[in-house]
C-alpha cells in the first residue's frame, strides 16, 4: 500500500478519531434526510468530549456569514476579539453518507466500477454532490469547534481492488498539528483495477487509526452496538466485548455465548454499497489489532458521551451500553 507517510509525528498525541454513522445523523432510508436532533446532540457531545468533559464556556459558532435567505447570525466578528484561545484535545471526525450518497452510487452501480459507462461516470459525480452536502450541514451545526473538511477524492486517496492504494495522511496531520479538527467522510474514489468504487467511512477510520495511533476510536450508530443478529429480530442480544486476537479474528467474550466463535448475524441495507455493520465489525477488528480500543454506540445518547469522554478506558461501568472491541494477546 503506497501512503506517502514514513514517520509520523504529531505535536500533541491524537486523542480520539470518531465516525458520525450515516444510520445515526440521517435517516438512513429517506433521500437526503439529516437526522437533525441527533445531529445537534452529537455536535454537543463532540464539544464537551473535546473541552475534557467541560459543558461550560460561550460557545461561538466559527462562521459568522450571513446568506441569502439566512436570518441575521448571532455570532460577530467582533465577538472572537474577546474570546480566549480554546483548549481542545485533538480528534479526528469522519461522517458516513447514511441517506446521502449510498442511493446515488447504488443506483449507477459506482462501488462496483466502470467509469467508461456514462450512468457510472454520472453517478460518480451525483454521489460526491451528495456525500459533500452532508458535509456542508454537518459543519454547519457546529458547536463552535474549528473543523475543517477533508474530502479523500480531493485529498488524492484512491482504491487498488477497493482497498486504499493511497491516502497521504499528512494534511490531516498538519490540520490537527494546527489546532483544526479535520472532518473526513465516506466518499467516491478512484480505484486502479476497477476505474472508481466507493470508500467506506469505516474503512478511512481503520486507515487513519492504523497510522495515527489515537488513544480510542468511537463509531457512533443507529444501534446500542453490535448483535448477536440483527437488533431488530426478537431475542437479540447485544455484544458487550468482542476480543481480537494477534491473526485478527475475534470472537465474542462477553456475554458467554455457547458457541462464542459463531459468526453474528447481520442485515444490510439494500442500497448500501459498502457492506454495514460487517465492514465496521472487521474494520473495528483491525484497528483493535494494534491495541486501540474500539467502542460501537448508539448515538446522541448517555452511552455515547461516556464513550466519547474516554471514561471507558479505565472500567467498563455494568450500565454502559454499548460494544467494546479489544486486543487480548
Ligand atoms: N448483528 C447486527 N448488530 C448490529 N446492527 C446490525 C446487525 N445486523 C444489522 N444491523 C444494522 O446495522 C445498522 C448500522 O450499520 P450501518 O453501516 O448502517 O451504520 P452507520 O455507520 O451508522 O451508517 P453509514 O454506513 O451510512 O455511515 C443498524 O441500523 C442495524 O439495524
Ligand atoms: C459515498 C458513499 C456512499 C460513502 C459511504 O460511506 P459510509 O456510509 O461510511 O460507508
Amino acid at each position: 500500500m503506497e501512503t506517502n507517510q514514513t514517520d509520523i509525528k504529531l505535536k500533541t498525541p491524537i486523542r480520539c478519531i470518531v465516525k458520525l454513522g450515516g444510520a445515526a445523523i440521517t435517516c438512513k432510508n429517506e433521500f437526503e434526510k439529516i437526522n437533525e436532533a441527533n445531529l445537534v446532540t452529537v455536535s454537543s457531545q463532540l464539544r464537551e468530549a473535546m473541552m475534557f468533559g467541560s459543558s461550560s464556556g460561550s460557545v461561538l459558532e466559527m462562521d459568522w456569514s450571513k446568506r441569502p435567505g439566512m436570518t441575521e447570525s448571532l455570532v460577530k466578528v467582533d465577538d472572537f476579539k474577546e474570546q480566549q484561545v480554546l483548549d481542545f484535545s485533538s480528534f479526528v471526525v469522519i461522517h458516513g453518507a447514511g441517506s446521502f450518497g449510498h442511493f446515488q452510487a447504488s443506483t449507477s452501480g459506482v462501488h462496483r466500477g466502470g467509469l467508461n459507462q456514462p450512468l457510472v461516470k454520472a453517478g460518480f459525480v451525483a454521489t460526491r454532490i451528495s456525500v459533500s452536502s452532508t458535509f456542508i450541514q454537518i459543519i454547519g451545526i457546529k458547536r463552535g469547534i474549528p473543523s475543517v473538511a477533508m474530502s479523500p477524492f480531493s485529498c488524492g486517496w484512491s482504491t487498488r481492488e477497493r482497498n486504499i492504494a493511497s491516502a497521504d495522511v499528512s494534511a490531516v496531520v498538519e490540520a490537527l498539528d494546527s489546532g483544526f479538527v479535520p472532518v473526513l467522510h465516506g466518499d467516491a474514489v478512484l480505484d486502479e483495477a476497477l476505474g472508481c468504487t466507493i470508500l467506506s467511512g469505516d474503512v478511512i477510520i481503520s486507515h487513519l487509526a492504523a497510522h495515527l495511533k489515537p488513544q480510542f476510536v468511537v463509531f457512533l450508530t443507529d444501534v446500542f452496538g453490535v448483535y448477536d443478529r440483527p437488533p431488530a429480530e426478537p431475542n437479540a442480544v447485544l455484544l458487550r466485548e468482542i476480543a481480537v486476537r494477534e491473526d485478527g479474528s475475534w470472537s465474542v467474550v462477553n456475554p458467554t455465548l455457547e458457541d462464542s466463535d459463531k459468526q453474528v448475524e447481520i442485515s444490510v441495507a439494500s442500497h448500501d454499497t459498502t457492506g454495514g455493520m460487517v465492514t465496521k465489525i472487521s474494520e473495528a477488528a483491525m484497528i483493535a489489532k494494534h491495541g486501540i480500543d474500539v467502542y460501537i454506540v448508539k448515538a446522541a445518547t448517555e452511552h455515547s458521551l461516556t464513550a466519547l469522554s474516554g471514561k471507558l478506558r479505565d472500567k467498563i461501568p455494568d450500565d454502559w451500553l454499548g460494544t467494546v472491541i479489544r486486543h487480548v494477546s
